[in-house]
């Protein structure tokens, strides 16, 4: 049965941390996915930039960009969702190979804003494939059904156990 994890942690909490050094430390699988981290200048956050695991980045969101949509003060571009988060995601639901593992960071308000994505999140979690998703902590119709999956194993990233997690999930995901 395929590993499928939910990171859930409150906003700066370390999630995006928790699944690089993860990454980093899964020597025998081939990941697949991407992560998101913030843009900061002169100390304020300004935006959000996506990173694939095979290095394209772009950003997704800034307090400059017009949208629509707009997720609180930034304009988030959907079609970085299309061009950089999905196709990684579609390809390994399609042709789910032996020791691919996906990384999602993360399912939250801006990246879901795009059904293209959240159809894609969920042909992932539909296949026999591994994936290690971050989620938000808020309430919402799509990732509370994913967290309610009994398939589906749901790890709290707090600042107590930050450190140590990308250690355990290592060995449960290279021990296979
Ligand atoms: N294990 C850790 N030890 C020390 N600092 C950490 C650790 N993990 C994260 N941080 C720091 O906390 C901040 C937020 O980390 P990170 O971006 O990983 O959190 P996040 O939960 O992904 O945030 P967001 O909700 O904005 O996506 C960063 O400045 C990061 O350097």
């Amino acid at each position: 049965m395929p590993t499928k994890i939910l990171l859930e942690g409150r906003p700066g909490v370390g999630k995006t941390t928790v699944v690089r050094r993860l990454a980093a430390l899964l020597h025998t699988r081939d990941v697949v996915g991407f992560t998101t981290d913030e843009i900061r200048q002169g100390g304020a956050r300004v935006g959000f930039v996506l990173e694939t695991t095979t290095g394209h980045r772009a950003v997704l969101a800034h307090v400059d960009f017009p949208g629509a949509p707009k997720v609180g003060r930034y304009g988030v571009d959907l079609g970085v969702m299309d061009r950089l988060a999905l196709p990684g995601l579609l390809a390994a639901s399609a042709e789910p190979l032996p020791g691919r593992l996906v990384l999602i960071d993360e399912l939250g308000r801006m990246e879901l804003y795009s059904a293209a994505f959240r159809e894609a999140v969920r042909c992932v979690f539909e296949t026999g494939i591994d994936a290690v998703s971050t989620v938000h902590a808020h309430s919402d119709p799509f990732t509370d059904a994913l967290k309610r999956r009994t398939d589906v194993e749901l790890v709290v990233v707090t600042r107590a156990n930050r450190d140590t997690l990308p250690g355990k999930l290592a060995a449960q995901l290279e021990h296979r």
